[in-house]
């Protein structure tokens, strides 16, 4: 996977057109979170393609060249998955909801796949790799393609590096499991830098519920717990949440949907 898109990056720029975005997708070749003509925008490409359930993908924006890399991206999509559902497992467990309770709104789950492609840069401080936000999705599996620093993520109001490791994921909590807990879980408000004279690559595999799935508090959270009785987001549908997230641009975490959705408690106001 990692050799086949450094390739592809790689290609003369003709030949990663043949896969670019539609008008108004983001699915192909190109940039993400384009709302404007006047925004600044972001120091990488990217390749992003819907890659769960099947029928949802889109295979003339699947490359074609170099010839492993459909069957790479189709491995490691089921490989990603099965890793995704076995996280949750275990993050169910710990919040003492069954793990089908959240597993069943992941069955038939969407996973995406965000290629991303940063190139060197002079000016590196005067440019954003990916401007700060919090991933919409609702576990994200992040794969540092080659040994070139560039993540951060907020902790405690700072940016703080995380190093890439050869062989490790980085799992970042999305939106969608924030809500889904009720907030014990909290995404996490990260951007990319660049560097000034390597080029960086990352792989991003987000796992969303199914289409039809209900984002909200799981109930049986509510439930189960006395002091979390009161939802502190509200309810939206799973499509309804992805056309809001469209509309919006990166812009931290404070701003986002996130935000949107949240119902304001007295003690936090
Ligand atoms: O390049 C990275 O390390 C981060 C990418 C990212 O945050 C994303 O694709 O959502
Ligand atoms: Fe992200």
């Amino acid at each position: 996977m990692k050799a086949d898109i450094q390739e592809f990056f790689g290609r003369p720029l003709e030949e990663k057109m043949e896969y670019a975005q539609l008008p108004n997708g983001i699915e192909g070749y190109g940039q993400a979170f384009v709302v404007s003509e006047e925004q600044k925008l972001d120091w990488g490409d990217m390749l992003y393609i819907n890659a769960q359930p099947i029928n949802r993908r889109n295979m003339r924006l699947w490359p074609s060249s170099p010839s492993s890399i459909r069957a790479s991206l189709d491995q490691y999509s089921i490989e990603l998955e099965k890793v995704a559902r076995s996280l949750m497992t275990s993050m169910a467990k710990n919040l003492g909801v069954e793990p089908e309770k959240l597993l069943d709104l992941f069955k038939e789950g969407v996973q995406t796949v965000r290629m991303n492609y940063y190139p060197p840069c002079e000016q590196a401080s005067k440019v954003i790799g990916i401007a700060p936000h919090s991933d919409g999705s609702g576990l994200t599996l992040l794969n540092q393609v080659n040994e070139v620093q560039g993540l951060q993520i907020k902790k405690d109001g700072k940016w703080v590096p995380v190093d890439p490791i050869p062989g490790a994921f980085i799992v970042n909590v999305g939106d969608i499991i924030e809500i889904m807990s009720n907030g014990v879980y909290k995404s996490i408000e990260h951007r990319a830098l660049v560097n000034h004279k390597k080029e960086r690559l990352s792989i991003a595999a987000f796992h969303d519920p199914n289409v039809d799935a209900m984002i909200g508090p799981l109930p049986n959270l509510l439930i189960k717990d006395p002091k979390k009785q009161a939802p502190n987001y509200k309810s939206i549908s799973h499509q309804d949440f992805k056309k809001l997230g469209r509309k919006m641009k990166l812009d931290g975490k404070n701003k986002g949907l996130i935000q949107y959705l949240k119902i304001q408690t007295e003690k936090e106001e």
